[in-house]
């Protein structure tokens, strides 16, 4: 056979197979790829290859664990070379000079072991717009960065030391994209490199009347940068050479001003940044879109081939499904843009209300990876077919859902009035009455509804019923959300909340309980119980059915006047909090009641007002 993997480099061959093998003989030590030469030399169709008129124009071998080193005069002689990402591997040794890629893009290198220092001539990759080292062991400082396009740039998780230059380039990024090394200083990383001045400590350094601001000395960057770009930046250095010649009182007192203004604005772009913060961290968001445009330049290197395109999207982006045949209103780049507040922080994630492209508001939930990563992609996929198969007028629509490698999204519909538990609870003092009955009696109808319809029309159970998941719309009326998704919940990852757990039916208790239908009626009692008495279901007291009427009545001052309904809703309450799962009824049962105490209501209305 003439198949072969070998690696000696003979003259006759393309040099960028010759690259390729080199590459491989010292980073694939395991042997994974499977690169054979065969005549005609197909190297553009290897795994990770693509190539445009025989010269290699990507080079992605991701999440393959590679585990060797990345010699010098391998990929560096693919000079057409134009996305590099060997992310989530296990290369290790350093990262070797890569300057003769002049026309590299996006270098992607993060999640692995690689050491040494970072090349300096990273800066003089021109075109580059994307580079990721972070979770690798770089030591060392890390060097002076001016590349104009640069958009992405993260340098997290390693070991760097020393100041962070402060370059027109560099200081477009955040703490974040350098985090995780203890031993980095400067302004970007808000951290002081003397120690004996404090970065945001008002100990008098940002009035140290020179107006310079860089505390990191080896960067050779312009220091009006730091103004033309509208950078507000307190000083960390102590001033040298200045400090003794400008201390008299006209400098004093405009150092206070500007101290005053820089305060003013720091406290402006904290508050701006508050509202508009994306629900991606921004290297997240950038790494979404980094990754689209990956996908882009294979649509430029490969002329129109749409149906790859499209895979590798799937593949490395996720796939945005919109449910229930809903119109396409967005794009998954334009979710990954949208502003974001942050709503609150659940058990499985983090929820925020995010505004795309100005104007559509929506509710997205993010769920944190390491809590559901006991559920696979498919069985997330599949379970969120049928949550999103679900509508209601007392259900909050689940409108779309996103997966890809570690990340989780869900889309809902914002509800604008808040909820059930912001009303009973929100800003009523401790002392205030409950919701009145008409409102107890009504908000107790729409839940059941919404609960006795997620039981009847699918397999489904909610498995997480509280005052935080009922959900108020447009018109007040009572929506329920997450339904469907505790299933994703590793239980031994969550944190116990009190006020949650008091929601939990005491089968589901147990480490080897399920959530069922009837566990779902159990948090109905309780939330009714919350609802009749305004209290925390953590503080509602184990009763038997007659205290447990006498205690509802003490909790609402009841004068007698709502003697009736509220003894047959606490009735209601009483039998769907048995212990005993048997003995609870089942939720459309628990609907009829509740019409039933609806309707003698309104019966009894009628007879007054014809007796009167
Ligand atoms: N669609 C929505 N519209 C408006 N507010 C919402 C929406 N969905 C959730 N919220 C609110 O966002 C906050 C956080 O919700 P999230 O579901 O993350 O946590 P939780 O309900 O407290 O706990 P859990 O994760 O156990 O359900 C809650 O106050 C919730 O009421």
């Amino acid at each position: 056979s003439t198949t072969t993997t070998t690696t000696t480099t003979e003259p006759t061959l393309p040099s960028d197979a010759v690259s390729l093998l080199s590459f491989k003989s010292n980073a694939d030590l395991n042997n994974k790829l499977l690169y054979f030469l065969n005549e005609p030399y197909d190297y553009c169709t290897w795994q990770g290859v693509k190539c445009s008129q025989n010269n290699v124009i990507h080079f992605i071998l991701q999440n393959l664990f590679l585990n060797g080193t990345f010699s010098p005069n391998s990929l560096t002689r693919l000079t057409h070379l134009r996305v590099l990402s060997l992310r989530n591997n296990s290369l290790f040794g350093p990262i070797p000079d890569l300057s003769s890629l002049y026309k590299l893009r996006i270098l992607l290198l993060d999640h692995n072991h690689f050491s040494g220092s970072i090349p300096v001539q990273l800066n003089l990759l021109n075109r580059v717009v994307s580079i990721r080292l972070d979770f690798n062991s770089l030591n060392g400082s890390v060097p002076v960065i001016n590349v104009p396009g640069l958009k992405i740039f993260n340098v997290s998780e390693n070991r760097l030391t020393g100041p962070v230059p402060f370059t027109p380039t560099l200081s477009r990024f955040d703490a974040t994209s350098f985090s995780g090394n203890p031993g980095l200083c400067g302004e970007i990383v808000h951290k002081a490199c003397d120690s004996r001045s404090g970065f945001f400590n008002g100990d008098g350094d940002s009035s140290n009347g020179d107006g310079s601001g860089s505390g990191s000395s080896s960067s050779a960057a312009p220091l009006e940068s730091q103004q033309s770009q509208g950078i507000v930046v307190v000083n960390s250095a102590p001033a040298k050479k200045k400090r003794g010649a400008k201390t008299n009182g006209l400098v004093l007192g405009c150092s206070v001003v500007i101290a005053i203004l820089v305060a003013s604005v720091v406290v402006a772009v904290v508050l701006v940044n508050k509202k508009k913060r994306s629900f991606l961290r921004k290297e997240e968001r950038e790494k979404a879109i980094v990754e689209e445009e990956a996908v882009s330049e294979t649509v430029n290197g490969n002329g129109n081939d749409v149906v790859e395109v499209e895979a590798v999207t799937k593949m490395r982006s996720g796939r945005l499904v919109f449910c229930c045949g809903e119109v396409q209103e967005y794009t998954l780049e334009q979710l990954m843009r949208a502003s974001a507040e942050v709503l609150g922080r659940g058990s499985v994630g983090t929820t925020y209300k995010a505004v795309v492209e100005s104007k559509l508001i929506m509710t997205v939930k993010r769920f944190d990876g390491g809590k559901t990563a006991a559920t696979s992609g498919e069985d997330f996929e599949k379970q969120m077919e049928i949550v999103g198969m679900l509508r209601h007028p007392n259900l909050v629509p689940v409108r779309a859902y996103f997966q890809a490698k570690g990340e989780r999204l869900v889309i809902f519909d914002y509800q604008p009035n808040g909820s059930l538990f912001n009303l009973v609870h929100g800003s009523r003092s401790a002392r205030a009455k409950p919701l009145h009955w008409t409102s107890c009696l009504k908000i107790a109808e729409d839940v059941a509804h919404g609960l006795a319809y997620i039981h009847q029309a699918s397999s489904l159970i909610h498995g997480n019923l509280k005052s935080s998941n009922v959900l108020l719309g447009v018109d007040f009326e009572a929506c329920i959300t997450d339904y469907g998704l505790s299933l994703f919940a590793d239980s031994s990852l969550t944190e116990e909340d009190p006020n949650s757990t008091a929601y939990k039916a005491p089968e589901t208790r147990k480490s080897s309980g399920r959530a069922s239908a009837k566990s779902d009626v159990y948090s109905f009692g309780v939330l009714l119980l919350e609802l009749l008495t305004g209290k925390h279901p953590s503080k509602h007291p184990f009763l038997m059915p007659a205290d447990l009427q006498d205690w509802v009545r003490a909790m609402r001052d009841d004068d007698g006047s709502e003697d009736n309904w509220l003894e047959m809703l606490t009735e209601v309450a009483s039998i769907c909090s048995a212990t005993s799962p048997e003995q609870r009824p089942a939720m459309w049962q628990v609907l009829k009641m509740i019409q039933g105490i609806k309707e003698s209501v309104a019966m009894e209305d009628d007879t007054e007002n014809r007796l009167s």
